[in-house]
């Protein structure tokens, strides 16, 4: 196994994966390189539905083993949103930098101490013939009132990881993966690779 495809056309996501499977000599895939064309409309309303629907669909026009990422923001302060939605959050066009401003004009009236979130990442395994296997893994954080950091994608320049005494996008793309949910949800499957990959002969 020394190439996993990976359903997205986020490339701060690809990022991410490059720093969790480069360790093993795997080498990323992304839609961009497998399916450039091919637009997945995310008409689920859970990480897990998203999160198969991704890995399915390309599963079956490619004929391979393919790995999505469903993930999101989940903010105690706002009943769990923008969650699957996170993305989309500011609407039409939505970019990082409009999802941050209108997350944190949501939350300009909310206390510090009642700002807790979590990053929550669902992966979808789907091979043709097979039955889709998922592996899950969050992050608990706190969301604070202007951005800090360069690095990472999303929320991570306002998402503050308690652990480590920074926000997520003041780590390096290491120490992103040894705390984050998609770090998490990949430790998981890599416990399995076994039996979702084959045993290596
Ligand atoms: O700061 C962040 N650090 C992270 O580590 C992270 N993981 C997820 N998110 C947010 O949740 C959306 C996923 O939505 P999502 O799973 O549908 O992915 P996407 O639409 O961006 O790409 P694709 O994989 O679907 O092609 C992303 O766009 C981000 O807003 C994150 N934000
Ligand atoms: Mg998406």
């Amino acid at each position: 196994m020394n190439e996993v495809i990976i359903a997205t056309k986020n490339r701060g996501k690809a990022k991410d994966f490059e720093a969790l499977l480069s360790p093993y000599g795997i080498r990323v895939l992304t839609l961009f390189d497998v399916a450039p064309d091919l637009d997945i409309e995310e008409t689920g309303t859970t990480f897990r539905g998203n999160a198969a629907l991704k890995a399915e669909t390309v599963a079956a026009q490619l004929g391979k083993m393919v790995i999505a990422d469903d993930s999101g923001l989940s903010v105690d302060a706002l009943d769990g949103k923008p969650g699957v939605y996170s993305a989309r959050y500011s609407g039409e066009g939505a970019t990082d930098e409009r999802n941050i401003e209108k997350l944190l004009s949501d939350l300009s009236a909310v206390p510090d101490e009642e700002r807790t979130a979590r990053f929550v990442c669902v992966l979808a395994i789907a091979a043709p013939g097979t039955e889709t296997r998922f592996f899950e893994g969050a992050c608990e954080g706190r969301i604070l009132r202007a951005p800090a950091g360069e690095n990472g994608f999303g929320y991570d320049p306002i998402f503050y990881v308690p652990t480590e005494e920074r926000t997520m996008a003041q780590l390096t793309p290491e120490e992103k993966a040894a705390v984050s949910h998609r770090g998490e949800a990949i430790r998981k499957l890599e416990e399995k690779a076994g039996e979702v990959f084959g045993e290596r002969p």
